[in-house]
């Protein structure tokens, strides 16, 4: 579903964009939309993305290929076997010659009992296959499950290095209870936009932020705030702006997640967060400034 854009997925689309060279057609991306698993209600309560759609054809806006053709999953898309889907959509409709498919790739309404059989349907309906293998890096396997449960777990490093790019959250500015600037250190309150957006665990990040078409390093707490024991704990994404004063309230933001500085945790009062936050921006202008 190409959910990501990882590792994995890029060298595959390098291997389609070579096979469209060597032939001289035009490579085509398929995926679909919305996600199957949300259209067959598998798991909806614990299912997030790392990619909505806006940012899925971005990234793939800035890689080389020709056509990305968003399908709309519906339960009669579902319902096709894998032949009838190849055969209909992808030979049909598309005029596909070759494919090139990931090493686990599966699909169709039999898909949970076979593994598709492209080389036996290329020769029936004339079309060629590529099949790519497993990519790993230092140990960790590329896959978009893998880089969730990275990110769930606040491994924002590891994440990066599957993905190629650093995990970021795009939002809007809302108010708060305007208390950061009474420690000298405001905080853009953030309201994601895509609510199945996935958030990485609680914790103190050092970040890139850009908002107002310029970048800034930024800290950013995604948590609870003991230390103001409010009556009701909201969870709240909030992201402290190094070298910047001005007001932003309701502008879109980008914030991009770079080291993982901290667990949040409760003080024994404002001072005593005051100081942390002071400690916090040391750490992470020094990571920052030896980032890349
Ligand atoms: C980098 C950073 C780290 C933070 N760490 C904690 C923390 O460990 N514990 C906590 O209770 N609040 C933490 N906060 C949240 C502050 O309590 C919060 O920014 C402050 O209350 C201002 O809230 P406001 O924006 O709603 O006015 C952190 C905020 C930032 C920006
Ligand atoms: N360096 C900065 N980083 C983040 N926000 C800032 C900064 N300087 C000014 N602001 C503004 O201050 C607001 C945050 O101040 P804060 O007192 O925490 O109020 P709120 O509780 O409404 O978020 C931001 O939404 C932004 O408009």
């Amino acid at each position: 579903m190409f959910d990501g854009l990882h590792m994995g997925h890029r060298q595959l689309l390098q291997q389609l964009v070579s096979c469209a060279r060597e032939r001289d057609g035009e490579s085509v991306v398929l995926t679909f939309w919305p996600h199957p698993r949300i259209v067959l209600n598998n798991d909806p309560e614990s299912l997030r993305f790392l990619t909505s759609l806006e940012e899925k054809t971005r990234l793939f806006s800035e890689l080389e290929i020709d056509h990305l053709v968003i399908i709309p999953f519906t339960l009669d898309l579902a319902a096709l076997t894998a032949r009838q889907f190849t055969h209909q959509v992808l030979v049909g409709h598309i005029g596909m010659v070759h494919v090139v498919v990931g090493f686990n790739h599966r699909f169709g309404s039999d898909s949970r009992a076979v593994l598709p059989d492209y080389e036996g349907m290329g020769q029936e309906m004339g079309f060629g296959v590529t099949r790519v293998g497993a990519v790993s890096f230092c140990d960790l396997k590329a896959s978009s499950t893998a880089i969730r449960n990275l990110l769930n777990k606040g491994n924002v490093e590891d994440a990066a290095r599957l993905l190629t790019y650093p995990y970021r959250l795009t939002g809007r500015v809302v108010g708060g209870n305007r208390m950061g600037r009474t420690i000298q250190y405001p905080t853009a309150n953030i309201e994601v936009e895509d609510p199945l957006k996935l958030i990485p665990a609680v914790g103190v990040y050092a970040c890139r932020v850009m908002v107002m078409g310029r970048h800034y390093g930024g800290m950013m707490n995604i948590g609870f705030r003991p230390t103001l024991q409010s009556a009701v704990a909201v969870k709240t994404i909030e992201v402290h702006l190094f070298d910047f004063s001005g007001d932003i309230y309701s502008e879109e933001i980008v914030v991009e997640f770079i080291y993982r500085i901290r667990n949040e945790v409760q003080f024994a009062g404002l001072g005593a967060l005051k100081a942390q936050l002071s400690e916090d921006e040391k750490v992470a202008r020094e990571l920052l400034a030896g980032y890349e």
